[in-house]
């Protein structure tokens, strides 16, 4: 697939190579961008994304969702340590850790680097998109592109406009997403956005009925697989997104929008543990095979 046939930039940049940027360069590369430059802390955190984002590539082909070498993808791909590799992108999406002051010292070192003409965006799941834009020169080039996990089988990525948002942003960022083969929802910036603030909802209620003895987990996620048509549990779900990551939006949805989203204490005991779901081996449920 050529890069020239899509409207996202042909050289894309994304800042934090984990779970959730490793999915958006892979989804980049195999839509066809010419480039795709990623830029983790550290030489061993970019080298542990590189491959992280190899594997991928290498399941898209045995899958047969791709064809060709793997040379033809990988060779299209730079993972690095060093920011400044930003200055080609015409677009950069930020996926490191959420945490505001984090977000916010990455966002404006992935700027600095930028051109005038490049677009900045952000995969938090729950931060003020019009906050973080305050610390940024060009707000007017920045929006939300909430992609899911796992990146390549999601087809929903939320598009957040933000109050300074430009226009130009606002019609083309719902264009990049549909040529990922993914399918935008456009939401106003507000706390969860479209679908966290409901998600993020009954993962809570969901662990503290756990918490309450009401039922056992798999007995929980059936009512809502089997009754509801939930295509997975919600505490499954949480497994999968991590008990931690849940954890800090549920925090910062406290802080916004009130006691009704304050974490249950065994949430809080579970991270303390480091039962963080799928990624550590134990969760709700157990994943002896990781
Ligand atoms: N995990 C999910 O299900 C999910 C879904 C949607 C959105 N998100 C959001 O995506 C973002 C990333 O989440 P994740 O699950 O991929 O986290 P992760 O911990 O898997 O990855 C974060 C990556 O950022 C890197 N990093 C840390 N500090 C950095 C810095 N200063 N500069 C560059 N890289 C840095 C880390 O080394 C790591 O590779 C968060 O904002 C999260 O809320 C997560």
């Amino acid at each position: 697939m050529s890069h020239t046939t899509q409207p996202f930039p042909a050289t894309v940049g994304v800042l934090g190579g984990g779970r959730m940027g490793a999915g958006i360069a892979h989804a980049f590369l195999v839509a066809g961008a010419a480039e795709v430059v990623v830029v983790d802390v550290s030489e061993e955190a970019a080298q542990t994304a590189a491959a992280r984002i190899t594997k991928d590539l290498e399941a898209s082909l045995t899958r047969g969702k791709i064809t060709g070498e793997l040379a033809s993808w990988s060779d299209r791909l730079t993972v690095t340590s060093d920011v400044t590799a930003f200055c080609r992108c015409g677009l950069v999406v930020e996926a490191v850790p959420e945490d505001m002051t984090l977000k916010v010292d990455s966002l404006r070192r992935a700027e600095a680097q930028l051109g005038p003409e490049a677009w900045l965006a952000t995969n938090t799941s729950s931060l003020s998109i019009t906050s973080l834009a305050e610390h940024l020169e060009r707000p007017e080039r920045f929006c939300g592109l909430h992609f899911f996990n796992p990146v390549p089988a999601s087809k929903l990525v939320e598009v957040v406009l933000a109050e300074r948002t430009g226009e130009e942003l606002a019609a083309l960022s719902p264009r990049w997403v549909e040529a990922l083969g993914k399918t935008p929802v456009v939401v106003k910036d507000a706390p969860g956005f479209a679908s966290s603030r409901l998600g993020v909802a009954i993962g809570l209620e969901a662990i503290r009925m756990v918490e309450e003895g009401v039922a056992a987990p798999a007995d929980i996620d059936n009512a809502m697989v089997l009754g509801y048509k939930f295509p997975i549990g919600p505490l499954a779900l949480t497994d999968i997104v991590g008990l931690d990551v849940r954890l800090g939006i549920a925090e910062y949805l406290q802080s916004q929008l009130g006691e009704r989203f304050a974490p249950p204490q065994l949430m809080r005991d579970m991270v303390a543990r480091g039962e963080l779901g799928k990624k550590s081996g134990k969760g709700f449920y157990d994943y002896p095979e990781r």
